[in-house]
């Protein structure tokens, strides 16, 4: 047999044993009849490269990948697996690539008619041949992802320049006066005890100036006040309040329509829109900016032009059902100014692509989220990436000056780059992108404390301990003896303990249900616990426990059945579903519905602004805030008593409590015990059979792979 059909056949073994997913395999035969000699090294890479995709990251690096061929597969720990693999005498991917070493692997791909190569990732590449395989140096990129990449790096390059590229010479983009108002604005900001430059200010300010801001902060850190805080200011300029020379509607609309409204002395709000990636989390950034607004101390005026409703990216974009594309895009543009994007964690490098795409030139881009979160699902790491080297900041010393004169604070002390650091690190530094960042690192800003998570909170305490990746820092957390956390030891997956919480935790709701309470009170009931776990398979994942949940809940009479649709039965939406108005993550909760003689419906919360409405209508009380959808029509949803860390995402519960698998695992990493655990508003358990799980968990890092430098 031929290494070539050697390795044809070994993919469908892979499949079978779910270390390779079956497009993978598909795409790969697929080039292989079209391209008779491809040799198994190239079709291998082609493999693994798609593989990667499935698992986030944009594409192959092929030193990682023959540094550690098995990492670049979906394969369990080895012990599960050997007797299956000895059994099918199954070849594993280091067989394939004995000889072969980054360069002969590099050159037989850039021999292939299935590559196209290119120094760089920004090398132009309309001349090119269309092939399916692009190689960036060492990196293999199926060719939408390249496109992808590319995109999004031109779409954020494009909005680096200051806003100053188009206002006169020795003019500051920023006013004095600005400035000033600026100062005000934050002027009821503590100082920091430690002598910390107020950030917040800093990032308003910054976003002042530029078109594209990053503000990077973990829960409670102030990023909504902040935005919030800026959308004020800049109204209140685009309206003309307290407006001087420098300032005023002479900013609308930036180059396309210069001057236009200061020449007809017109002055309009600014065109603001508020996104998050899922429709949870676009719920929650309507409720903390709703709740930020009412502590602004600007005139009426201005705080009416304040938008307080969030939609999703999906929705403002314009999704078409049945279509990956959007009906906004470069040709048909979104129609505003200022567009803030929250929890860029979770958006990917597709929808980032489609977003950048779709928004006007002159448009201020505001990116919020928290860069140690789990990154999206879908391949790409947007946020980690442009958030790398935010930490510690190294403005330019231009750029310093100026946020000095417009927020009074000083930033000497706090530069990276105030003295010679900077020069030793990047020269001793063999990453080329640490200084390809100098540029961006002057539009990152990252957020450090936390006002939700005071110095005495425990889940502060455990959260920071697991961001530092800190064992010694986790113990003592444990032992301080906070009352909002705790640990609880399982023996094993029927734990009574375990089965105690969850009742617990459950029963407010259940009885809510019983009780006839109105549908949207059972779902902010439901908001007050939720069970987490790290994986999805196995007694500590979400599959087996969601089924053992339900059964304990119905030996308690909490309720009437375990399978099918039951009243009570949480659910959450897997797939969007654009007819129904669902998008992946909704959770609903189903309920005897009284306007339809008590037969079972899932009910959904909608948005404050519909839910007005509604209730001018006179809705009943039982469907305020709500909507009814019937079981038959949900295509794709899940219980979700049990729900994973990636899925929980955008959400937050007063109390989480948080299953550890059994052993190590290589989904269970820092991002994902961090994430878990800031979900929680007010207390976290952590439940597992040992410590050392989760201290060898935060050990243990997510890098994706990736070739987006600015
Ligand atoms: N500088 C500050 N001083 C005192 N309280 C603050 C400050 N900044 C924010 N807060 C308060 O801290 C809480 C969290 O702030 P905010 O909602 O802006 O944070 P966030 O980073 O957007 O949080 P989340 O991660 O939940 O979205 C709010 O109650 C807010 O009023």
């Amino acid at each position: 047999m031929t290494p070539r059909d050697a390795l044809l056949t070994t993919l469908g073994f892979w499949v079978e044993l779910g270390w390779l997913r079956r497009v993978d395999a598909h795409l790969v035969r697929f080039m292989a009849r079209h391209v008779a000699d491809a040799p198994a090294s190239v079709l291998l890479a082609a493999a693994l490269a798609s593989h990667q995709l499935g698992r986030g990251h944009v594409c192959l690096s092929l030193s990682r990948a023959l540094a550690e061929p098995r990492a670049t597969l979906s394969l369990p720990p080895l012990e599960h697996t050997q007797a299956q693999i000895n059994e099918a005498s199954v070849t594993l991917p280091e067989a394939f690539l004995a000889d072969v070493t980054v360069e002969s692997w590099g050159e037989a791909l850039a021999a292939s008619s299935l590559v196209t190569v290119l120094a760089q990732a920004d090398a132009p590449a309309g001349h090119l041949p269309l092939r399916p395989l692009v190689l960036v140096g060492e990196r293999l990129y199926l060719r939408r992802y390249w496109q992808a990449e590319r995109a999004v790096a031109a779409g954020l390059r494009a909005r680096m320049g200051p806003e100053s590229e188009s206002s006169p010479e020795g003019k500051h983009v920023v006013s004095d006066a600005l400035g000033a108002r600026l100062r005000e604005l934050f002027a009821t900001n503590q100082p920091d005890p430690h002598g910390e430059p107020d950030w917040q200010k800093l990032a308003c300010a910054l976003a002042l100036r530029q078109r594209l801001t990053v503000i990077s902060g973990g829960p409670g850190t102030g990023k909504t006040t902040t935005v919030t805080r800026l959308l004020a200011l800049l109204q209140a300029q685009a309206l003309g309040e307290g407006a001087d020379d420098n300032d005023g509607a002479s900013h609308h609309g930036g180059d396309d329509d210069k001057g236009e409204s200061a020449d007809q002395g017109e002055r309009r709000p600014l065109e603001i829109r508020l996104v998050a990636p899922t429709g949870k989390a676009a719920a929650r950034l309507s409720e903390s900016i709703r709740g930020a607004v009412a502590k602004l101390g600007v005139s009426e005026t201005v705080r009416a032009a304040i938008p307080r409703e969030a939609s999703t990216v999906h929705r403002l974009l314009g999704a078409r059902p049945d279509s990956r594309h959007f009906r906004h895009h470069a040709g048909n543009p979104l129609a505003l100014d200022l567009l803030v994007v929250d929890e860029v964690s979770m958006v990917d490098l597709d929808l980032m692509a489609a977003l950048l795409g779709a928004l006007p030139a002159h448009a201020r881009l505001i990116l919020l989220g928290d860069k140690d979160q789990l990154a999206s699902v879908e391949a790409g790491a947007v946020l980690g990436d442009l958030c790398e080297h935010a930490l510690p900041p190294r403005y330019s010393p231009a750029l310093c000056a100026d946020l000095t004169r417009l927020t009074g604070e000083s930033l000497q002390a706090v530069m990276a780059n105030s003295d010679a650091s900077l020069v030793s690190s990047l020269e001793s530094s063999q990453d080329e992108s640490a200084a390809a960042q100098g540029r961006l690192g002057d539009h990152v800003v990252v957020l450090q404390k936390s006002y939700r998570f005071a110095a005495d909170s425990g889940i502060g305490a455990l959260a920071r301990a697991s961001n530092d990746g800190d064992r010694q820092a986790l113990r003592a957390a444990w032992k301080t003896g906070f009352s909002d956390i705790a640990w609880l030891s399982l023996n094993g997956p029927e734990d009574r303990a375990l089965e105690q919480l969850i009742v617990n935790g459950y029963r407010p709701a259940l009885e809510a249900v019983r009780d006839r309470r109105p549908a949207r009170e059972v779902i902010d009931l439901l908001l007050e616990f939720q069970l987490l776990c790290a994986l999805r398979k196995g007694p500590y994942g979400v599959d087996g426990l969601n089924a053992r949940v339900a059964r304990v809940l119905m030996r308690r009479g909490l309720i009437g059945d375990e399978r099918g649709w039951y009243a009570g039965r949480p659910v959450m939406v897997t797939r969007n579903d654009r007819a129904l108005g669902l998008y992946n993550g909704d959770v609903g909760i189903t309920l005897p519905d009284p306007a339809a003689g008590g037969r079972l419906r899932v009910f959904f919360p909608i948005e404050e602004e519909t839910a007005g409405e509604a209730s001018a209508l006179e809705v009943p009380s039982f469907h305020r805030g709500v909507r009814a959808v019937l079981p038959s029509r949900l295509e794709a949803v899940e219980t979700v008593f049990a729900m994973t860390v990636h899925k929980s995402q955008g959400s937050e519960f007063r109390h989480v409590l948080f299953v550890l698998p059994e052993g190590a695992n290589p989904i269970l990493t820092r991002e994902l015990v961090y994430t878990g655990i800031t979900r929680a508003k007010s207390r976290v358990t952590l439940a597992g059979t040992r410590r050392e799980t989760l201290e060898g968990a935060i050990e243990r890092r997510v890098v994706r792979a990736s070739g987006l430098v600015l």
